[in-house]
Protein backbone atom coordinates (compact mmCIF):
# COMPACT_ATOMS: atom_id res chain seq x y z
CA UNK A 1 0.00 0.00 0.00
CA UNK A 2 1.24 3.80 -0.76
CA UNK A 3 0.54 7.05 -0.20
CA UNK A 4 -0.17 8.92 3.14
CA UNK A 5 -3.32 7.90 5.49
CA UNK A 6 -3.11 10.77 7.27
CA UNK A 7 -1.50 14.22 5.92
CA UNK A 8 -1.47 17.20 8.27
CA UNK A 9 -0.54 20.62 6.90
CA UNK A 10 0.01 23.33 8.96
CA UNK A 11 -2.59 21.37 11.79
CA UNK A 12 -3.62 24.23 14.51
CA UNK A 13 -5.45 24.71 17.52
CA UNK A 14 -5.64 27.53 20.11
CA UNK A 15 -7.48 26.75 22.87
CA UNK A 16 -9.71 29.23 24.72
CA UNK A 17 -7.64 30.89 27.19
CA UNK A 18 -4.28 31.02 24.57
CA UNK A 19 -3.34 27.63 25.43
CA UNK A 20 -1.91 26.00 22.39
CA UNK A 21 -2.62 22.75 21.33
CA UNK A 22 -0.50 22.21 18.10
CA UNK A 23 1.79 25.10 16.80
CA UNK A 24 0.85 24.28 12.92
CA UNK A 25 1.70 20.51 12.39
CA UNK A 26 3.13 18.98 9.39
CA UNK A 27 2.86 15.75 9.57
CA UNK A 28 2.55 12.17 7.21
CA UNK A 29 1.51 9.19 8.08
CA UNK A 30 2.05 6.33 5.93
CA UNK A 31 -0.66 3.96 5.00
CA UNK A 32 -0.24 0.88 6.24
CA UNK A 33 2.54 2.04 8.65
CA UNK A 34 2.14 1.59 12.42
CA UNK A 35 2.54 4.92 13.83
CA UNK A 36 3.20 6.13 17.50
CA UNK A 37 3.18 9.71 18.96
CA UNK A 38 5.21 10.21 21.60
CA UNK A 39 5.44 12.93 24.19
CA UNK A 40 5.55 14.38 27.42
CA UNK A 41 1.82 15.37 29.39
CA UNK A 42 0.11 18.22 27.21
CA UNK A 43 2.43 17.68 24.33
CA UNK A 44 -0.54 18.02 22.16
CA UNK A 45 -0.98 14.40 21.54
CA UNK A 46 -5.62 14.26 22.27
CA UNK A 47 -5.17 17.54 20.20
CA UNK A 48 -4.00 16.09 17.30
CA UNK A 49 -6.40 12.82 17.67
CA UNK A 50 -9.30 15.36 18.79
CA UNK A 51 -8.38 16.92 15.15
CA UNK A 52 -8.68 14.29 13.21
CA UNK A 53 -11.58 13.06 14.75
CA UNK A 54 -13.31 16.36 14.54
CA UNK A 55 -13.96 16.17 18.52
CA UNK A 56 -11.55 19.54 18.20
CA UNK A 57 -12.07 22.17 15.88
CA UNK A 58 -9.05 23.44 14.40
CA UNK A 59 -7.77 27.21 13.78
CA UNK A 60 -5.70 26.53 10.58
CA UNK A 61 -4.48 24.07 8.50
CA UNK A 62 -5.52 21.14 6.36
CA UNK A 63 -6.33 17.60 7.17
CA UNK A 64 -6.60 14.62 4.63
CA UNK A 65 -7.26 11.10 5.32
CA UNK A 66 -6.50 8.92 2.59
CA UNK A 67 -6.86 12.10 0.29
CA UNK A 68 -10.41 13.44 1.83
CA UNK A 69 -10.10 16.22 2.95
CA UNK A 70 -12.09 16.86 6.86
CA UNK A 71 -13.06 20.29 6.20
CA UNK A 72 -14.97 19.14 2.83
CA UNK A 73 -15.25 15.37 2.65
CA UNK A 74 -15.48 14.58 5.83
CA UNK A 75 -18.25 11.78 5.68
CA UNK A 76 -15.60 10.38 3.51
CA UNK A 77 -12.69 10.27 5.69
CA UNK A 78 -14.45 9.24 8.63
CA UNK A 79 -15.51 6.28 7.05
CA UNK A 80 -11.89 5.16 6.71
CA UNK A 81 -11.16 5.21 10.21
CA UNK A 82 -11.78 3.95 13.51
CA UNK A 83 -11.18 5.57 16.80
CA UNK A 84 -10.63 3.94 20.19
CA UNK A 85 -10.31 7.07 22.55
CA UNK A 86 -8.59 7.03 26.25
CA UNK A 87 -11.40 6.93 28.50
CA UNK A 88 -14.07 4.08 28.48
CA UNK A 89 -17.23 5.82 26.35
CA UNK A 90 -19.85 3.17 26.13
CA UNK A 91 -22.92 2.38 28.06
CA UNK A 92 -21.77 -0.42 30.81
CA UNK A 93 -25.31 -1.42 31.34
CA UNK A 94 -25.68 -2.53 27.60
CA UNK A 95 -24.80 -6.26 26.48
CA UNK A 96 -21.26 -6.47 24.64
CA UNK A 97 -22.79 -7.85 21.44
CA UNK A 98 -25.09 -4.70 21.79
CA UNK A 99 -22.59 -2.27 22.23
CA UNK A 100 -20.94 -2.84 18.72
CA UNK A 101 -23.71 -3.64 16.82
CA UNK A 102 -25.41 0.03 17.42
CA UNK A 103 -22.11 1.52 16.46
CA UNK A 104 -22.83 -0.83 13.37
CA UNK A 105 -25.83 1.05 12.62
CA UNK A 106 -24.52 4.48 12.30
CA UNK A 107 -22.18 3.30 9.68
CA UNK A 108 -24.98 2.43 7.82
CA UNK A 109 -24.94 -1.70 8.41
CA UNK A 110 -28.74 -3.49 8.00
CA UNK A 111 -29.08 -4.91 11.52
CA UNK A 112 -28.29 -8.66 10.04
CA UNK A 113 -24.68 -7.37 8.53
CA UNK A 114 -24.26 -5.36 12.03
CA UNK A 115 -25.08 -8.77 14.24
CA UNK A 116 -22.71 -10.78 11.47
CA UNK A 117 -20.03 -8.47 11.51
CA UNK A 118 -19.92 -7.47 15.53
CA UNK A 119 -19.87 -11.19 16.14
CA UNK A 120 -16.58 -11.58 13.64
CA UNK A 121 -14.90 -8.16 15.75
CA UNK A 122 -16.18 -9.62 19.56
CA UNK A 123 -14.42 -13.16 18.31
CA UNK A 124 -11.25 -11.08 16.72
CA UNK A 125 -10.73 -9.57 20.15
CA UNK A 126 -11.39 -12.36 22.34
CA UNK A 127 -14.94 -11.58 23.42
CA UNK A 128 -17.09 -13.83 21.21
CA UNK A 129 -18.41 -15.54 24.27
CA UNK A 130 -19.08 -12.47 26.56
CA UNK A 131 -21.57 -11.35 23.52
CA UNK A 132 -24.65 -11.06 25.72
CA UNK A 133 -22.73 -10.26 29.14
CA UNK A 134 -23.25 -6.56 29.88
CA UNK A 135 -19.76 -4.47 29.43
CA UNK A 136 -19.95 -3.71 33.38
CA UNK A 137 -18.25 -7.23 34.53
CA UNK A 138 -15.36 -7.05 32.14
CA UNK A 139 -11.54 -5.80 32.92
CA UNK A 140 -10.44 -2.70 32.43
CA UNK A 141 -8.28 -4.82 29.68
CA UNK A 142 -11.55 -6.31 28.19
CA UNK A 143 -13.24 -2.73 27.91
CA UNK A 144 -10.49 -1.32 25.99
CA UNK A 145 -10.76 -4.65 23.38
CA UNK A 146 -14.32 -3.96 23.66
CA UNK A 147 -13.28 -0.38 21.93
CA UNK A 148 -11.50 -1.68 19.97
CA UNK A 149 -13.85 -4.04 18.37
CA UNK A 150 -16.41 -1.30 17.74
CA UNK A 151 -14.09 0.79 16.12
CA UNK A 152 -13.42 -1.85 13.94
CA UNK A 153 -17.35 -2.49 13.16
CA UNK A 154 -17.22 -0.46 9.66
CA UNK A 155 -13.82 -2.30 8.64
CA UNK A 156 -11.66 0.90 8.76
CA UNK A 157 -8.60 0.93 6.82
CA UNK A 158 -6.74 3.36 10.11
CA UNK A 159 -7.32 2.36 13.25
CA UNK A 160 -6.43 5.59 15.61
CA UNK A 161 -5.73 4.63 19.31
CA UNK A 162 -5.04 7.25 22.58
CA UNK A 163 -3.50 5.61 25.02
CA UNK A 164 -4.73 2.04 24.19
CA UNK A 165 -3.06 0.06 27.22
CA UNK A 166 -2.78 3.11 29.52
CA UNK A 167 -3.90 1.74 33.15
CA UNK A 168 -3.93 -1.89 31.99
CA UNK A 169 -1.98 -4.75 33.14
CA UNK A 170 0.98 -6.15 31.52
CA UNK A 171 -0.82 -9.39 30.60
CA UNK A 172 -3.84 -7.22 29.29
CA UNK A 173 -1.38 -5.01 27.74
CA UNK A 174 0.29 -7.50 25.38
CA UNK A 175 -2.73 -9.30 24.08
CA UNK A 176 -3.70 -5.73 23.06
CA UNK A 177 -0.01 -5.35 21.31
CA UNK A 178 -0.78 -8.88 19.28
CA UNK A 179 -4.08 -7.96 18.02
CA UNK A 180 -2.55 -4.66 16.68
CA UNK A 181 0.23 -6.24 15.05
CA UNK A 182 -2.37 -8.81 13.44
CA UNK A 183 -4.37 -5.44 12.04
CA UNK A 184 -1.20 -4.21 10.83
CA UNK A 185 -0.01 -7.25 9.24
CA UNK A 186 -3.25 -7.44 7.59
CA UNK A 187 -3.34 -3.53 6.19
CA UNK A 188 -5.09 -1.66 8.79
CA UNK A 189 -2.86 1.51 9.08
CA UNK A 190 -2.33 2.27 13.13
CA UNK A 191 -1.87 5.23 14.77
CA UNK A 192 -1.31 5.61 18.56
CA UNK A 193 -0.62 7.81 20.98
CA UNK A 194 1.26 6.38 24.10
CA UNK A 195 3.48 7.38 27.18
CA UNK A 196 5.41 4.21 27.07
CA UNK A 197 8.31 3.98 25.09
CA UNK A 198 8.61 0.21 25.12
CA UNK A 199 5.11 0.06 24.09
CA UNK A 200 6.71 2.15 21.06
CA UNK A 201 9.51 0.29 20.53
CA UNK A 202 8.02 -3.32 20.36
CA UNK A 203 4.91 -1.76 17.97
CA UNK A 204 5.78 0.96 15.33
CA UNK A 205 8.26 1.11 13.11
CA UNK A 206 8.02 4.78 12.85
CA UNK A 207 7.62 7.86 15.51
CA UNK A 208 6.60 11.38 15.91
CA UNK A 209 7.90 13.17 19.11
CA UNK A 210 5.74 16.10 19.97
CA UNK A 211 5.76 18.26 22.45
CA UNK A 212 4.54 21.81 23.29
CA UNK A 213 2.14 21.65 20.82
CA UNK A 214 5.43 20.71 17.99
CA UNK A 215 6.99 17.40 16.47
CA UNK A 216 10.02 17.54 17.73
CA UNK A 217 11.64 14.81 15.50
CA UNK A 218 10.07 11.91 13.55
CA UNK A 219 11.68 9.04 11.88
CA UNK A 220 12.28 5.19 11.86
CA UNK A 221 11.53 3.65 15.57
CA UNK A 222 15.05 2.28 15.43
CA UNK A 223 16.89 5.31 14.03
CA UNK A 224 15.40 7.43 16.71
CA UNK A 225 16.48 5.72 19.60
CA UNK A 226 19.72 4.81 18.28
CA UNK A 227 19.68 8.73 19.04
CA UNK A 228 19.46 7.74 22.59
CA UNK A 229 23.75 8.20 23.04
CA UNK A 230 23.55 6.59 26.74
CA UNK A 231 21.88 6.09 29.79
CA UNK A 232 22.48 7.18 33.54
CA UNK A 233 22.35 4.58 36.47
CA UNK A 234 22.67 5.43 40.18
CA UNK A 235 24.65 3.39 41.65
CA UNK A 236 24.17 2.78 45.96
CA UNK A 237 27.70 1.69 47.27
CA UNK A 238 28.54 -0.79 49.87
CA UNK A 239 31.57 0.76 51.15
CA UNK A 240 32.74 4.49 50.83
CA UNK A 241 34.77 5.54 48.24
CA UNK A 242 37.10 8.70 47.69
CA UNK A 243 37.81 8.35 44.44
CA UNK A 244 36.11 8.22 40.95
CA UNK A 245 37.08 4.95 39.24
CA UNK A 246 37.53 5.10 35.69
CA UNK A 247 34.77 3.27 33.92
CA UNK A 248 35.63 3.86 30.45
CA UNK A 249 33.71 4.09 28.38
CA UNK A 250 31.00 4.85 31.05
CA UNK A 251 31.67 7.79 32.83
CA UNK A 252 31.16 8.23 36.59
CA UNK A 253 30.17 11.22 39.11
CA UNK A 254 30.93 10.69 42.67
CA UNK A 255 27.49 12.23 44.26
CA UNK A 256 28.91 11.75 48.03
CA UNK A 257 31.17 8.64 49.25
CA UNK A 258 28.29 6.10 49.35
CA UNK A 259 26.61 7.12 45.65
CA UNK A 260 27.60 7.07 42.19
CA UNK A 261 26.35 8.42 38.92
CA UNK A 262 27.28 6.54 35.56
CA UNK A 263 26.25 7.30 32.01
CA UNK A 264 26.91 3.99 29.98
CA UNK A 265 26.99 4.64 26.36
CA UNK A 266 23.67 2.52 24.85
CA UNK A 267 25.47 -0.15 23.18
CA UNK A 268 27.69 -1.17 26.21
CA UNK A 269 26.22 -4.08 28.25
CA UNK A 270 25.44 -3.78 32.03
CA UNK A 271 28.09 -6.76 32.84
CA UNK A 272 30.94 -5.18 31.42
CA UNK A 273 29.93 -2.29 34.00
CA UNK A 274 30.04 -4.45 36.45
CA UNK A 275 33.47 -6.76 35.67
CA UNK A 276 34.49 -2.64 35.69
CA UNK A 277 33.43 -1.74 39.09
CA UNK A 278 34.91 -4.89 40.24
CA UNK A 279 38.07 -4.62 39.16
CA UNK A 280 38.38 -0.76 40.57
CA UNK A 281 37.63 -2.73 43.69
CA UNK A 282 34.12 -0.55 43.82
CA UNK A 283 31.10 -2.87 45.68
CA UNK A 284 27.76 -2.38 44.56
CA UNK A 285 24.64 -2.28 46.98
CA UNK A 286 21.99 -1.11 44.93
CA UNK A 287 21.57 0.41 41.53
CA UNK A 288 18.57 2.39 39.86
CA UNK A 289 17.76 4.21 36.06
CA UNK A 290 18.21 8.27 36.85
CA UNK A 291 15.90 8.62 33.95
CA UNK A 292 13.54 6.41 32.43
CA UNK A 293 14.69 6.22 28.27
CA UNK A 294 11.78 8.05 27.40
CA UNK A 295 12.61 11.24 29.82
CA UNK A 296 16.23 10.97 28.48
CA UNK A 297 15.07 10.65 24.39
CA UNK A 298 12.95 14.04 25.16
CA UNK A 299 15.82 15.93 27.46
CA UNK A 300 18.04 15.33 24.61
CA UNK A 301 15.83 15.93 21.43
CA UNK A 302 14.64 19.37 23.48
CA UNK A 303 18.62 20.02 24.28
CA UNK A 304 19.16 19.48 20.97
CA UNK A 305 16.87 22.29 19.81
N1 LIG B 1 -10.17 21.70 26.25
C1 LIG B 1 -9.05 22.36 26.52
N2 LIG B 1 -9.09 23.64 26.98
C2 LIG B 1 -7.95 24.33 27.22
N3 LIG B 1 -6.71 23.83 27.05
C3 LIG B 1 -6.61 22.57 26.61
C4 LIG B 1 -7.77 21.76 26.33
N4 LIG B 1 -7.35 20.53 25.90
C5 LIG B 1 -6.00 20.57 25.91
N5 LIG B 1 -5.55 21.78 26.34
C6 LIG B 1 -4.15 22.21 26.45
O1 LIG B 1 -3.51 21.98 25.20
C7 LIG B 1 -2.19 21.45 25.40
C8 LIG B 1 -2.08 20.10 24.70
O2 LIG B 1 -2.92 19.17 25.40
P1 LIG B 1 -3.19 17.67 24.90
O3 LIG B 1 -4.26 17.11 25.79
O4 LIG B 1 -3.41 17.66 23.44
O5 LIG B 1 -1.79 16.98 25.22
P2 LIG B 1 -1.42 15.43 25.36
O6 LIG B 1 -0.09 15.29 24.69
O7 LIG B 1 -2.52 14.58 24.85
O8 LIG B 1 -1.28 15.24 26.91
P3 LIG B 1 -1.64 13.92 27.83
O9 LIG B 1 -0.52 12.96 27.56
O10 LIG B 1 -1.59 14.49 29.21
O11 LIG B 1 -2.99 13.40 27.42
C9 LIG B 1 -1.98 21.40 26.90
O12 LIG B 1 -1.33 22.58 27.30
C10 LIG B 1 -3.38 21.35 27.45
O13 LIG B 1 -3.44 21.95 28.75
Amino acid sequence: MSGAAIALEGAAKRYPGGRVGLAGVDLTVPAGSFFGLLGPNGAGKTTLIGLLTSLVRPDGGRIRVFGHDLDGDAVAAKECMGVVPQEVNFNSFEPVGEIVETQAAYYGLTPRRARQRAGEVLELVGLGDRRRQTAWGLSGGLKRRLMIARALVHEPRLLILDEPTAGVDLEARHATWDLLRGLNAEGVTVLLTTHYLEEAEALCGELAILDGGKVLARGGTADMLHGLRYQTLVLELSSPITEVPDLAPAVARRTDAWTLEVDIPHDHSINDLFARLSAAEVRVAGLRQKQNRLESLFLQLVGSE
